[in-house]
């Protein structure tokens, strides 16, 4: 286990140390609260156990527990436990420790024996603790992905356009996005099965994925629509790289079992950010969402641009 030790005296900081060496841990120790506040902030997650002294000097334990609680409820970190070291055999202390966020209380001084079994105990809470962070850490991917084609998805997409759109702006750099909607899709699926179109939209998802640059963003809207997040262009560049892309999608021939293959192209609909007035994410969305309208109607397999704010 990956233990902190926050003890001011140097001598029962040793012996601590030295008991929790010789069980196999790995031990960080520290002299009062703050450098234990330092420390839990640096680790999160990565740490696993924490001996924490009451009486302490700069921040003392009680306060800096209070204090890793509160954290660790804005900065997605699973509990940690934490076990009080106290010289004191008062009920009142053991009452206040634990309802500052303790999880145990042990008299000092605590022998090697009695600090073993606590350790087999926080062992076993320890392993449920890391399968949580686990289990979280692959609910949080599966809750980003498109399961069909392994893209993300529209949460995903539209939480980071809206951290993009934001730094664009902060930054004063351009940022386009577009829609990338199939053609005539109902007639693959009607054409050839319901298979057939989910394999043409795997194919066309990971060549599209496969062709990204570095920091742009490509998802799975919904149905066959995509979307396609391009930080740090211009407008003298933006529609080579679109126009690329789109392409990309109609080069793809998609075998099916009978020896046919399918073709397929695309429309795009795409919006740069406007000059003067800032535009949200849902204001990107529908002009590029219009464009894309006007591609389908000037007869679709093509690009249009539109400068938000320009085409309301
Ligand atoms: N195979 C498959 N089809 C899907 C999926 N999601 C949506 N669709 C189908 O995609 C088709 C979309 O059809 P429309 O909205 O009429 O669009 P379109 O045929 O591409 O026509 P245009 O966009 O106007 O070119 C519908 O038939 C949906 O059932 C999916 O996950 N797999």
């Amino acid at each position: 286990m990956n233990v902190l030790i926050a003890e001011d005296s140097k001598s029962y900081r040793l012996l601590l140390k030295a008991y929790l060496d010789q069980l196999g841990h790995e031990v960080t120790a520290v002299t009062d609260g703050q450098q234990a506040l330092d420390v839990f902030q640096q680790q999160g997650n990565a740490l696993d156990l924490i001996l924490m002294d009451v009486e302490m000097p700069v921040v003392n334990g009680i306060e800096a527990v209070e204090s890793i609680r509160t954290i660790q409820q804005t900065a997605d970190i699973e509990w940690t436990p934490v076990i009080f070291l106290s010289a004191s055999t008062d009920e009142a202390d053991l009452e206040a420790s634990i309802a500052s966020g303790g999880d145990d209380y042990l008299v000092k001084p605590v022998s090697q024996r009695v600090l073993s079994a606590k350790m087999l105990a926080m062992e076993r809470i320890i392993k449920m603790r890391q399968r949580l962070i686990q289990a979280n850490s692959e609910l949080k991917a599966l809750a980003s992905v498109d399961p069909l084609t392994g893209l993300y998805n529209r949460r995903h997409f539209e939480r980071i356009a809206h951290e993009e759109i934001r730094k664009a702006y902060r930054h004063g750099r351009n940022l386009c996005l577009a829609i990338l909607d199939l053609d005539h899709f109902k007639s693959i699926n009607d054409g050839y099965g319901h298979d057939a179109g989910d394999k043409t939209l795997i194919t066309v998802g990971s060549a599209v994925r496969a062709a990204l640059r570095s920091g742009d963003l490509f998802a799975r809207l919904g149905g066959e629509e995509f979307g396609l997040l391009i930080t740090e262009c211009d407008h003298s560049s933006i529609i080579p790289v679109l126009e690329r892309y789109r392409e990309i999608i109609a080069s793809q021939s998609i075998p099916l079992e009978n020896g046919d293959t399918i073709q397929v192209t695309t429309s795009v609909g795409a919006c740069l950010l406007g000059d003067s007035q800032r535009e949200d994410f849902s204001q990107l969305y529908k002009q590029a969402d219009i464009a894309l309208y006007r591609s389908k109607h000037n007869g679709r397999n093509r690009v249009t641009l539109s400068s938000a704010g320009s085409e309301r």
